[in-house]
């Protein structure tokens, strides 16, 4: 009997990232709504038609969406906010809920949980969830008239679904899981009587720290589920980590368990070897890394699927990736420009299914173990092992890294240094990257624009945006970030170690991708990367203008990384390269530094047990790069898209004199977090959310600062917008800066007003 195999989800953006082309053509009008579903079908059924011709047994249908999953769900069971109902059609409301309309915030949006894709937060208000659609069976009925597969529905489970909701009034957690199940029941007693036979449902939050109180809800939610459809094969699937409470979850009234073996190895086995595995189910095993890009070296993950077979007969086993394949590019063949020792080491989405296929071949027949030529070449590469950075790196860490002055000292050196006025204002980095900006960047690629004109062109926009800064008045000057890409990929590829892609794509948000470096080999500061431009910038005026770089944690975290060292390892070594550009920074007389960590929090272990040794190592790299600097020189750090609340003391101990913070989408809530922590550092909450084309008003900027103030004293308070602006267009930033400049100055003079009152009668 054949070895079952299985796919949890595809990438949306096609090879050539058709999906965010026709995405953002519909949104900037230059096509109909006809055009982009039509569009739209015909990526589904092309990634579909992929993923049949690999020879993938189970083909996941309904992971493709519009936007994102999360979303889909959302809109399927009616969960529409009403600030959205007006906004129009279906796709209209749909967009509007994922990107904002002039009348209507966004949703929230945030990670998912510790990768780099960002999901809408479904706004569970008072209001009754209904089904509207059955999307999984639209996607189910497509899959199978248009190509003949017997796809599986994929459907993020409702223990899961509500636990990433967002709860608003009265009603329970369990409740509100209570709420949907006759919902989900619906849908599959529709795919049952279509004939469907598996259904996966995603429970991913199975293998976060959850309560064990838990586990009777999620019992009583499952007996349900497979009480409505009998006949259906349910699949509770889970990624990213190993099981809690495995004995409970195994035992739940579903066919199949899908359990991580990449992410999850230790937890899971362990919990196989003590408990085995229930004979009646199947065991859907996650053997290919869904999550980074290295070819699978198929001996030991031949000798994995062996030890499995000791829990689980062959029939009832099915092999897959560990998670869904959305968070890797489509495919290397493409690549023509890496090494290709590199190259042939590297599997993305195509050739991983490629590897599922060829595993069960492999197990099945007998057949031949093909040695990992590449890898092993790599592995031995002198690229990989450079005795001059590890040497570096062993005397760096001979003592721990760390501010020479306390911040309390610091702090006034500093005041006295740069005299800011207080709630001074300032952005996060990065300006416009207009198409403008792309397309002489494309040139200067292609080789139509020599490098001394690119220059000169990025010089230009350095002096347009200082000029605007002058304008607005704000009090520390950024030069715009136009020379970058994107804040990682830049950096990889100016360090050694680091190679990558033309066509490596991974959706981030929306239609927005990233292009992961792959950090191969021992990582070395090459040239200098950032001086350049920022001192160019710092001539333009008398303002301090801010040296701009991506910290060590979120290089390392969004990017593939090498999987023979130890993560940590691998941040040290970019963390000593960054810590000379700072040298370098200062030397070129820049005295405001940031240091950019939004992953800090991203890569932060699934569970709390693993915390202290992640923070631990990741504070050490963020020292490492910024600890060794003057007393006047003044660090900055910037986070986004993150929950603070349990993590500000390692945020603390980041030791940086300014950090700015995501604040708004989350409607403020962070702020709560300050209310009985001492957090004395200079901080700013983000006032205005940059993800949403929607221009913020001063009121509300200015409430936003008064809230902060609440919790937070004048004296360091800084007003930024949420994070960087690159994602906006010239009009949008300038009124919105203009906007936030005066909410700053309304409040310092009501501020000021009261302050001279209380000085009045203290006299
Ligand atoms: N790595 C990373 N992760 C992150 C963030 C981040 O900034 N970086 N921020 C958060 C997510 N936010 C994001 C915000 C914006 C974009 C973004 O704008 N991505 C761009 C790609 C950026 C890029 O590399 N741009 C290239 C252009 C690539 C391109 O499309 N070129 C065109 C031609 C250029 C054109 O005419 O537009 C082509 O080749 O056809 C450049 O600047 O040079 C996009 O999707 O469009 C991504 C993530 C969290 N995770
Ligand atoms: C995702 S955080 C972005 C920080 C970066 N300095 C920028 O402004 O774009
Ligand atoms: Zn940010």
């Amino acid at each position: 009997m054949k070895i079952m195999n299985s796919n949890l989800g595809y990438p949306r953006i096609g090879a050539e990232r058709e999906w965010k082309k026709a995405l953002e053509a519909y949104w900037e009008g230059r096509i109909n709504l006809n055009v982009l579903h039509a569009e739209m079908k015909r990526i589904r059924l092309s990634n579909l038609k992929m993923q049949q011709n690999s020879g993938i047994d189970l083909i996941p249908v309904s992971d493709f969406t519009y936007y994102d999953h999360m979303l889909d769900m959302a809109q399927m069971f009616d969960i529409v906010p009403s600030r959205f109902r007006t906004a129009g059609k279906e796709e209209e409301i749909y967009f509007a809920m994922a990107r904002g309309t002039e009348e209507a915030v966004a949703c929230e949006m945030t990670k998912w949980f510790n990768t780099n894709y960002h999901y809408i937060v479904p706004e569970l208000s008072d209001t009754v969830p209904t089904l509207v659609r059955n999307r999984p069976l639209e996607a189910y009925r497509e899959a199978k008239t248009e190509l003949g597969i017997e796809g599986k529905p994929v459907i993020v489970g409702p223990y899961t679904f509500v636990k990433l909701s967002k709860h608003y009034g009265n009603r329970s957690f369990a409740d509100w899981v209570r709420q949907f199940v006759p919902l989900y029941a619906r849908i599959l007693q529709e795919l049952e009587a279509e004939g469907v036979r598996w259904v996966q449902l995603d429970e991913p939050c199975l293998v976060m720290d959850i309560p064990a109180e838990d586990m009777e809800l999620i019992t009583d939610v499952y007996e349900q589920l497979h009480q409505a459809a009998p006949q259906l094969h349910l699949l509770l699937q889970t990624y990213f980590e190993g099981i809690e409470h495995y004995e409970q979850v195994v035992s739940l009234p579903v066919q199949g368990i899908g359990l991580d073996f990449v992410h999850g190895y230790e937890t899971n086995r362990a919990n196989l070897t003590r408990w085995s595995f229930p004979q009646d189910k199947w065991l859907f095993a996650g053997i290919i890394d869904g999550r980074n890009v290295w070819a699978a070296d198929q001996e030991q993950k031949c000798n994995l699927l062996s030890e499995l077979l000791q829990y689980v007969t062959s029939s009832r086993l099915s092999i897959q990736p560990s998670c869904s394949l959305l968070h890797v590019p489509v495919r290397v063949s493409q690549e023509e420009t890496l090494d290709p020792v590199i190259k042939e080491s590297l599997a993305f989405a195509e050739e991983k299914l490629s590897e599922v296929v060829q595993l069960g071949e492999i197990l099945q027949k007998g057949g031949q173990i093909a040695p990992l030529e590449a890898r092993r070449q790599l592995a031995k590469s002198p690229l990989r092992n450079r005795a001059d950075v590890q040497q570096d790196m062993a005397q760096l860490l001979s003592r721990e890294p760390m501010r020479s002055t306390p911040f309390v000292k610091r702090a006034v050196l500093q005041q006295e240094y740069f005299g800011f006025q207080l709630l001074p204002t300032t952005t996060i980095g990065s300006f416009p990257q207009s198409s403008e900006v792309r397309q002489a960047r494309r040139d200067w690629r292609q080789g139509k624009l020599t490098e001394e004109a690119y220059r000169t062109f990025i010089r230009r926009k350095i002096e347009e945006w200082i000029g605007i800064q002058e304008q607005l008045q704000l009090d520390v000057f950024v030069h715009g970030e136009f020379e970058r890409t994107d804040m990682v990929e830049f950096f990889g590829e100016k360090l050694d170690g680091i190679a990558f892609t033309q066509n490596g794509w991974v959706q981030s948000y929306g239609s927005r991708c990233v292009k992961p470096p792959l950090i191969y080999g021992d990582v070395a500061f090459v040239k200098l990367m950032t001086v350049e431009e920022v001192a160019f910038a710092n001539t333009l005026t008398d303002k301090p203008v801010k040296g701009m770089l991506t910290g060590p944690v979120t290089i390392l975290n969004w990017s593939f990384v090498r999987d023979d060292i130890p993560r940590e390892q691998v941040c040290y070594q970019i963390a000593a390269a960054l810590r000379r550009e700072v040298t370098a920074l200062e030397e070129a007389g820049i005295d405001v530094i940031q240091v950019d960590e939004p992953a800090l929090r991203e890569g932060l272990p699934l569970k709390r047990k693993r915390w202290t040794a992640y923070l631990d190592w990741a504070v050490r790299s963020f020292l490492l790069t910024t600890s060794h600097v003057k007393d006047t020189t003044q660090i900055h750090t910037h986070m986004c898209y993150s929950e603070f609340h349990d993590m500000i003391d390692a945020i603390s101990q980041l030791d940086a004199d300014v950090i700015s913070i995501e604040t708004s989408r989350s409607h403020g809530e962070l702020i709560q977090a300050f209310e009985d922590r001492i957090y004395d550092k200079g901080i700013g909450l983000g006032v205005y959310d940059i993800h949403s084309p929607r221009i913020p008003t001063v009121t509300e900027m200015a409430h936003m600062i008064e809230r902060a103030l609440r919790v937070l004293s004048p004296r360091q308070l800084w007003v930024n917008p949420d994070c960087g602006l690159k994602t906006r267009s010239k009009e949008e930033v300038v009124a919105a800066l203009e906007s936030m400049v005066e909410a700053a100055c309304l409040v310092r003079g009501r501020f000021l007003k009261h302050e001279s009152l209380v000085e009045e009668r203290s006299e």
